[in-house]
Parts: structure tokens; C-alpha cells; sequence
């Protein structure tokens, strides 16, 4: 009998047939599927291109009967790990679709809003309920629904099926509703779904591409439904929040991620595209989970890994050169180890570099309202991976920018892992990423605990990206307050507990102003909600601020795109954060915050934007044609800012 794999190589006959890229061509648009694709349900697939090489399915059926269907993994693929498709999807054009295919494709459903003259044109006439609504009352339909929902996992899911029936609609909800909103599509809530990824998945909404398929991530780029995708968010699911390995369940915060693209900063919800690449997975809840849907193995070697990462980025150069990727969540080496070897290519890494701008933006407005001048700053950060050490760097350059050496900036530093401050002489070999902020000055003396190293070093600033709950206990808390109080009366010290989802957050809001009473300038990765004290009839409210990086990344993609720059400059980075700390406005800055409220993130991001943009023209990486630069100087930031405007996406119906 035929082995599986001996199938696929006596049907090499049957080549891939690809002669342009189905995104290439224009008649291509998004719709509901027309697919013509080889289909295992078929008894005999013949390839057109030789309609007698026929494919033997009994003995392909045979071979599933006989090994466990985990082995055959649900695609096929010849000894060479090449997936060979035979068709190029068809899909219906807008223009021409008509009946359902309309109400079935999201981006042209319009629920209950179709004008009359629209459901008699696209033969829609009793498909839908023959009200006519606006998008606001559909907006209040969902509003009911979603409140009524009991668990915020429910609330995602009622969500998801908008987004999955309406994009229109859904956006609209998140864009309007961002405050109640986001903490469902975004961490924290994105936390739980993503553990339970496997079991609550009803639909795709991403690329999965698996190590196994390596030699065929090409063709799996091809198969994305939409046009040239503007921008993808990329994750192995390696280090996802601070949930650790959670393999390709990590997909849920691609798809989160995007989603704030589009709600955060306008772009085309056609234009994203989330990927997850499966490389198998440490998690032995996953492994042994029987509705896993990712790869049943060990996670590959760093090496593997590496290789495959080539393969990724290799492919798309070839298929969507223009695409900025944007990876997230990889654990820590992986991470720096990636951005330094694709730092030429259109990329950027969001846990380094977007927490990086972020924590910046926030502390550049935390020390002016600290009381402590920035030369007396000293930072203690607990936690030295990829989000502290990307922190730690950007901070360090926004000291330099103001004149400090290298070693007087890097001097203010200091980084504690789980086995204390991070000095050269503690005896372990630390990782290469550590080693630019690791002590030299500790005159031999180790620091275990986090305790030890506030009495040490007296800090203003305490940074928490350990992705561990309650770190930050009421005694660091206390020291922290003393050692700035001893510096002087009003002094207030500075307190990020920042790790994702609230459930890894260091302290909450409450501890933290409970145990600075009420001084604490205050910035987690999630939100907090505000918190009220009494002291007899006096009531004061302190609010929080959310350091997250979707006050970056939305802007830094944008600028990206728009300026057509071929790559994200490190200046481009360190300039979103000063545009980010420029954003407040006047309530803002009188309600002592540091980063503008979450309602008003899109305005953010436009300048964000806007910023970047004029960054990578000055850094020579914007292929914009030189006349429209020339055009926009003329009128100042006024004519990019509503140029920006004009781009982005706004649904309406
Ligand atoms: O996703 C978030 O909320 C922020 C982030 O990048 C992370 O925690 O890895
Ligand atoms: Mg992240």
C-alpha cells in the first residue's frame, strides 16, 4: 500500500501550478470564499494541468485510517514538506455580489442598515429585517447585549461574532466604547481567551503556519484572503503576556493587536493580518489538552527556530514586500536575537521597543511631576527581559539625548531578576541582553532580594516587568515612598507595576496608593479602575494610568505605512514616545495624568503618526515623493495632520 508521503511525492507530477500571486491580482477582492481548492472530501482530484494524474484518496484514506490523524497534521505535504495547491482561490468582487454573499462577507455587511435602494439592487429584499436602522441603534442593540453577558470571556465571544458578521459594526462599538471596550478585545480579557484558545475557537482568524509546513509559508501567505496586507502582528507564542508558553492559542493576541491597529490608529481592518507560527509548545496543559489545535510536540530548538524565522521573513519579502511585521510576545533571547537580525528589513518588536517608547513617554511626565529633578532619578527595575531591558534602553536614551554620558545614564540603572541585582560578579552567566545594565559598582556585595536592593540603592522609580503577582509588596512599596521622601517634602515617587494580564500586575492601584498615601505616580499595564478614599466627609479619586504600549504601537504603525518608509529607524521609536508625551491635554495634565485617557487614544495616534512619519523622512527612509514633503511643509503640521485624517478608517454606514 502507498504511504502517505509516498502519495504526495508519485503525485509530484501534479506541480504547483502558482503562476502569479492570487494578491497580486486586481479582480481579487474579499468575499466570502469561491474556493476551488483540493478538498480530501473529493473522491479523485485531477490536476487541470494534467487531468490524467489522478490522485489515489482510497489510499490516502487508508493511511489516515492507520495512523493517528495527529500525524497527518490536516494538510498535505510531499517528504520536502512542500504543501502543493493546485487552483488559485476565486473570489466573487464586490460589484457582483449579491444575496448572501453579500450578508456573509463582513466587510460588506451592513446589518439592518442597507438602504432601500440597496437591498432592491443587491436582491436583499426580505433577508434582512425590514427595518432600516442606523448604525447607532445597532450600536445599542450590541450595547444591551454585551452588558447583559455575565463573564467577560462571554462578552469577547458576543464580540467576536460581531466582528465575525459586521466589521463595520464591531469597530464602530470598540472605537466609540474604547474604555469598556478594549479591556475585552485587549489584555486583560485577551489573557483567559487566549489560555482557552483551543476550546473556544469557532472560526479562523489568522494565518496558522506550522513548522511543518516551513517550505511552503509562501503559498500560505497567498492564501490570506485579503489584498496586500498593510501590516501583520506576528507571535510564536512563546512568552504571551505574562502567561508564559501558551503555543498557538498565543494567536489571540496577533488578533487582539490588530484590532487596536484598526480601532486605535484607523487602519483598514482588509489591511491587518494576524499570524501565529507553531514551533510546538513547553506547555504541558496544551500538550496533553485533546482539543489543542496546535502542533502535539516539544517546542524546536532556538536554532530551529532561527531557521524558521528566515523562512518566514524570507517569504515575506517575496510575497508582500511592503508589509511592516510587527513581532510580539516572543520569550526574551528570541526577541532581542530577532530584532538585531532583521533590523534592516521593515519590522519592529513591540514588547522591546513599543513597552520601550511607551514607559518612556510615561516617565518623561512622571519626573516632572515626581518633584525629583531628572538627574537625581535612579530606576530600579524588577524584571530583566525583553520589555525591562527594551524599557531600561529607551529611558537611557532619553537620558543621553539630555546630555549625560553613555556610563552616567547607564549609571541609573538597576535590574533585578529572580536571583537579585543584576551584577557582573554574581557568579551566574548572564544573558547577553542583561549584560549592558549588569553592576560593576557593588563592591562585591550580592543583593538577593528586592527589599535589599531598595535599602541599597534609595530609588525613585520602581518598574515591575516580572509577570508576577504582587511583587511589589507593602513593604518595597513603603521603602520605595521612604527613600523619596527623604529627599525632600512633596517628593513623589514613581511606581509601574506594568505586567500583563491584571492577574501578573506587581500591586494594584488600591496598594499603591494605600501604602504611598496617595502620592505614588501610578501606571500599570492593564487597567485599574479609580479609586476613591474617604477620611470622614472628605472623598479624593486618584486615577490610574495605563502604561501599555497601544498608546505606541497604533501611531508607530501608521507613520510607518503612510511616510512608505522601508524600515523602523530607532530614532522612529524614540520619537513616538516624546510625541506621546506631548499629547495631554489641559484636563489631562490638570488630573495629574501622564498619558492621555484611553477615549482620546486616536487622536494619540494621529500624532503619533504624524511624528513618525516626519522622522523617517529626516532618517532618509520614507519613499514618499520628495514634492509631497515639500507640499505639506508649507502649511506646517496642519496639512500632514489632516492628510492623516483622511486616510484612516472610520466606519459608517
Ligand atoms: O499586550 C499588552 O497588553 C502589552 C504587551 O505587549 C505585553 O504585555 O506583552
Ligand atoms: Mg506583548
Amino acid at each position: 500500500m502507498a504511504s502517505y508521503n509516498s502519495y504526495s511525492t508519485s503525485s509530484s507530477e501534479l506541480s504547483t501550478p502558482r503562476s502569479s500571486s492570487p494578491s497580486s491580482t486586481t479582480s481579487r477582492s474579499s468575499a466570502t470564499t469561491v474556493s476551488k481548492r483540493m478538498s480530501l472530501s473529493s473522491r479523485r482530484i485531477s490536476s487541470p494541468f494534467n487531468p490524467m494524474a489522478a490522485v489515489d484518496i482510497e489510499a490516502i484514506e487508508a493511511q489516515m485510517r492507520m495512523s493517528s490523524l495527529d500525524h497527518l497534521r490536516g494538510y498535505a505535504q510531499d517528504h520536502f514538506g512542500v504543501v502543493k495547491q493546485y487552483h488559485e482561490t476565486e473570489y466573487t468582487p464586490k460589484s457582483q455580489a449579491a444575496g448572501y454573499q453579500i450578508l456573509r462577507e463582513p466587510l460588506w455587511n451592513r446589518g439592518t442598515s442597507f438602504s432601500p435602494e440597496e437591498r432592491v439592487s443587491k436582491n436583499l429584499t426580505g433577508l434582512v429585517p425590514h427595518v432600516l436602522e442606523s448604525m447607532d441603534t445597532q450600536c445599542q442593540r450590541a450595547l444591551r447585549m454585551i452588558n447583559s453577558r455575565g463573564t467577560n470571556v462571554d462578552k469577547y465571544l458576543y464580540l467576536s461574532s460581531i466582528k465575525a458578521n459586521n466589521i463595520d459594526l464591531f469597530y464602530r462599538l470598540l472605537i466609540d466604547h474604547v474604555a469598556q471596550m478594549m479591556p475585552l478585545v485587549y489584555t486583560p480579557t485577551i489573557g483567559d481567551v487566549c489560555i482557552q484558545y483551543s476550546t473556544l475557537y469557532t472560526r479562523p482568524e489568522a494565518l496558522y503556519i506550522s513548522i511543518k509546513q516551513r517550505k511552503s509559508i509562501a503559498t500560505i501567505l497567498r492564501n490570506w484572503p485579503y489584498p496586500n496586507p498593510s501590516i501583520c502582528v506576528v507571535t510564536d507564542g512563546s512568552r504571551i503576556l505574562g502567561l508564559g508558553d501558551l503555543g498557538v492559542n498565543g494567536v489571540g493576541i496577533s488578533i487582539g493587536k490588530l484590532a487596536l491597529y484598526t480601532a486605535a490608529a484607523g487602519i483598514h481592518p482588509e489591511k491587518t493580518l494576524p499570524i501565529v507560527l507553531d514551533c510546538g509548545t513547553a506547555n504541558e496543559d496544551n500538550l496533553r489538552d485533546p482539543l489543542y489545535l496546535g502542533l502535539r510536540q516539544k517546542r524546536v530548538s532556538p536554532e530551529v527556530a532561527l531557521e524558521f524565522m528566515d523562512e518566514f521573513m524570507a517569504a515575506v519579502k517575496e510575497v508582500y514586500p511592503n508589509m511592516l511585521v510587527q513581532f510580539e510576545d516572543f520569550e526574551t533571547e528570541k526577541a532581542f536575537q530577532y530584532l538585531d537580525r532583521y533590523k534592516k528589513e521593515k519590522c519592529f518588536n513591540d514588547d522591546i521597543q513599543g513597552t520601550g517608547a511607551v514607559v518612556l513617554a510615561g516617565y518623561m511626565g512622571a519626573v516632572n511631576l515626581s518633584g525629583v529633578p531628572m538627574e537625581d532619578q535612579k530606576l530600579v527595575f524588577m524584571g530583566a527581559g525583553s520589555a525591562g531591558v527594551g524599557v531600561a534602553k529607551q529611558v537611557m536614551e532619553y537620558y543621553t539625548r539630555r546630555g549625560l554620558s553613555e556610563k552616567e545614564a547607564r549609571d541609573k540603572f538597576y535590574l533585578v531578576d529572580t536571583k537579585g541585582l543584576v551584577t557582573m560578579d554574581r557568579g551566574d552567566k548572564l544573558a547577553q541582553h542583561k549584560k549592558i545594565f549588569a553592576r560593576t559598582d557593588n563592591n562585591g556585595h550580592q543583593f538577593s532580594s528586592l527589599e535589599d536592593v531598595i535599602a541599597y540603592v534609595k530609588p525613585t522609580a520602581l518598574i515591575g516587568l516580572t509577570a508576577t503577582f504582587g511583587v511589589f509588596t507593602e513593604s518595597v512599596v513603603r521603602a520605595l515612598k521612604m527613600s523619596v521622601d527623604a529627599g525632600g517634602l512633596g517628593r513623589r515617587p514613581i511606581l509601574f507595576p506594568l505586567s500583563n494580564p491584571l492577574t501578573k500586575a506587581e500591586c494594584t492601584f488600591e496598594q499603591a496608593i494605600t501604602w504611598t498615601e496617595g502620592s505614588a505616580i501610578f501606571a500599570s499595564g492593564s487597567p485599574f479602575s479609580a479609586f476613591t478614599t474617604k477620611n470622614g466627609d472628605m472623598a479624593t479619586t486618584y486615577y490610574p494610568n495605563q502604561g501599555n504600549n497601544v498608546y505606541v504601537f497604533p501611531g508607530l504603525g501608521l507613520g510607518t505605512i503612510l511616510a512608505k518608509a522601508s524600515r523602523v529607524t530607532d530614532t522612529m521609536v524614540y520619537t513616538s514616545a516624546a510625541a506621546l508625551s506631548g499629547c495631554l491635554n489641559k484636563e489631562e495634565i490638570r488630573m495629574g495624568l501622564i498619558y492621555p485617557k484611553i477615549e482620546r487614544v486616536r487622536d494619540a495616534s494621529v500624532i503619533v503618526a504624524r511624528e513618525v512619519m516626519k522622522c523617517a523622512r529626516r532618517d532618509g527612509v520614507s519613499m514618499l515623493p520628495e514634492e509631497t514633503w515639500v507640499e505639506w511643509e508649507e502649511w506646517g503640521d496642519v496639512a500632514l495632520t489632516a492628510w492623516i485624517k483622511k486616510q484612516v478608517y472610520d466606519p459608517k454606514f
